[in-house]
């Protein structure tokens, strides 16, 4: 069974205090700290730029999974990856030339991920997968751009495909991950959790992803 993962979204911390939602997500027994970069062009939203990561990397030891909702992701790429980036997704919607962005990733050192919006096919990854261009796909299950948003169920289909297809793929999911959503996502293949308003708005952080994580493994291992 993969290692499950769950990554809180900083989109949903205080963003006066972010390295102390960093440090507080790390503290909690999160595994990665999930960083949503939004250009106002891809997405009508504007976030956060590489200066963020950099904050983020230098507060916590824990690694940055770096989720690029910009339009031209090759154009940002060593600024991403000097901040201190683990691992970058690109969407497969991203006006570039996927192959050659994830293979400068990689030669870069860092981990490539494909992304993938809730109307886009699954057959649109499918060459990711069957050349291993990426180390982790991330199955968006809201329309990016917003947190808060509520859970789109029709995506775990696509979830288990990719499962099915990749035994050996880390497989992200994001959006409306909360205690009633992770154990099905869990049982459709999905290992790594993005879960920002739900986690940022717990008193106690620790216990709640200490039960997503025990509602996931349950899950996914009863779906084996
Ligand atoms: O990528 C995102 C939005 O584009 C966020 O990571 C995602 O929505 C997580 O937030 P929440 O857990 O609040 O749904």
């Amino acid at each position: 069974m993969p290692k499950i993962q769950i990554m809180p979204s900083i989109l949903a911390a205080d963003f006066g205090r972010l390295a102390e939602g960093c440090k507080r997500a790390e503290e909690a027994g999160a595994d990665q700290i999930h960083v949503d970069v939004m250009d106002g062009v891809f997405v009508p939203n504007i976030s956060f730029g590489p200066d963020v990561v950099r904050m983020s990397a230098a507060n916590v030891k824990i690694p940055q999974n770096v989720h690029l909702m910009v339009q031209r992701p090759q154009d940002h790429l060593e600024k991403f990856v000097t901040a201190g980036s683990d691992t970058i997704q690109i969407h497969i919607e991203a006006k570039c030339d996927v192959p050659e962005t994830l293979a400068a990733i990689r030669a870069m050192g860092r981990r490539p991920a494909i992304t993938l919006n809730p109307e886009t096919p699954v057959e649109s990854i499918f060459e990711c997968l069957e050349n291993r261009w990426v180390d982790e796909v991330l199955v968006m299950s809201v329309h990016p751009g917003f947190g808060g948003q509520s859970y789109i169920a029709y995506v775990e289909e696509k979830c288990a495909t990719i499962r099915r297809m990749a035994d050996w793929v880390d497989l992200a999911i994001d959006g409306g991950i909360d205690d009633q959503t992770v154990a099905r996502a869990a049982a459709v293949g999905c290992n790594l959790y993005v879960a920002g308003s739900y986690l940022f708005k717990q008193d106690d952080m620790a216990a709640a992803i200490a039960d997503l994580r025990k509602q996931a493994e349950e899950a996914y291992c009863s779906s084996l």
